[in-house]
């Protein structure tokens, strides 16, 4: 195999050794996929101002999240049942990220995850209608040392996946939500045609009553920061932080849910100005390269999330792929800050981006 060099490579190998139905529910998106499409397209349109006479000799990609020191701006998004693309799962791309949040629905235990993580972990929850679980969940990364947890409030019900759809796609059996109770993810393993399980699933399981007093209500049983995922509009992070929540993560859920949301970059400056310094804001959804990295900066993210590139890696050589396609992505983005003239994060400001 010749040397994978780019994200995209990683993603062209991966699907080649993937089955085409977990190929299409890892890609695919909601509607007409014009959201997905609009994550990609939005990066594209922002060209970069470079600087130049200046000392560029000393990168310095490090940052600081939470009180934690990060060697890399760039973590991995909570992504379900990693197991999916290969055998160790979560496991093997704790060892490889720098930061990774863990999926709610994660096919391994949260505790073997903490005991191989090379960095900081924090977990994602979907807002079940058996509270239990979700209060359960809380208790089990508290205890296992995770040091914030991610509600995602995008996800009322899954939105429309044609294409898993099409295929009746559902869970393999043996490949299950590690950390949620048996009988709760039952039928996210019951395929039917022109019918996607985890759709149906989420209609059973997730409370779409889900509101501002729910979120200060879940803040109130932890200790731990609560960041809110999903958030597109000044209005939602104002409303997330009035209820609590420690910062927000601007994310369309990688064009999964509302088909025509705007792309998640085109929404972050609008959010990072309501946010105002007061928390973290964190950016996924079409992050390719390092240059994405450093426009996601340049518009006021604190720190990016990468999706389906971390499984691209995982799948096509399981730890080493998913740390091969991270170090790809900060090679680049020490790269361009050197070629930008901006070798420290904290030289990254708007006057980076050209105006459209
Ligand atoms: C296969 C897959 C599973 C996902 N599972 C979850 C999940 O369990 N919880 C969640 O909050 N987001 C989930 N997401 C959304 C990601 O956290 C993230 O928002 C999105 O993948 C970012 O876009 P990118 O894939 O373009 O990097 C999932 C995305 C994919 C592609
Ligand atoms: C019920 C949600 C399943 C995982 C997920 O968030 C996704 O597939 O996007």
């Amino acid at each position: 195999m010749d040397a994978l060099l780019t994200v995209a490579e990683y993603e062209a190998a991966a699907r080649d050794r993937l089955p085409a139905g977990i190929w299409d529910y890892i890609a695919g998106g909601s509607g007409q996929e014009r959201t997905l499409a609009a994550n990609l397209d939005a990066f594209a349109r922002l060209a970069l101002r470079p600087r130049c006479l200046v000392d560029v000799s000393r990168p310095d990609l490090s940052t600081e999240l939470l009180g934690v020191r990060l060697r890399t701006p760039v973590g991995v998004a909570p992504v379900a049942y990693h197991r999916l693309v290969h055998p160790e799962g979560e496991v093997a791309t704790a060892r490889a990220a720098g930061f990774l949040v863990v999926s709610a629905f994660a096919s391994r235990t949260l505790e073997e995850i903490a005991a191989a993580a090379a960095g900081p972990l924090w977990l994602q929850l979907y807002w079940f209608r058996r509270r239990e679980v979700v209060a359960g969940l809380v208790r089990r990364a508290e205890a296992a040392g995770y040091r914030a947890l991610v509600l995602t409030v995008d996800t009322p019900r899954v939105g429309r996946r044609l294409r898993e759809a099409r295929r009746g796609f559902a869970i393999p059996a043996g490949i299950v939500a590690a950390n949620v109770d048996a009988a709760v993810m039952a039928r996210t393993h019951e395929a039917v045609d022109g019918e996607s399980a985890l759709v149906r699933h989420s209609r059973e399981q997730l409370d779409p009553s889900l509101g501002p007093a729910d979120l200060a209500w879940l803040c109130a049983q932890t200790d731990l920061p609560v960041l809110v995922k999903g958030v597109l509009t000044a209005e939602d992070a104002e409303l997330a932080l009035a209820h609590g929540a420690a910062g927000v993560v601007v994310s369309n859920h990688g064009g999964r849910q509302l088909d025509g949301a705007v792309a998640s970059v085109d929404a972050l400056a609008e959010v990072a100005a309501a946010v105002a310094g007061r928390g973290p804001v964190l950016l996924d959804g079409g992050v390719r390269t390092g240059t994405d990295v450093l426009r996601a900066l340049a518009l006021g993210a604190s720190a990016v999330l990468v999706g389906r590139p971390a499984l691209w890696g995982l799948a096509v050589d399981g730890e080493p792929g998913a740390r091969a396609v991270l170090d790809v992505i900060a090679a680049e983005l020490e790269d361009a800050m050197v070629l930008s003239g901006r070798p420290r994060l904290s030289d990254v400001d708007p006057s980076l981006l050209a105006r459209p």
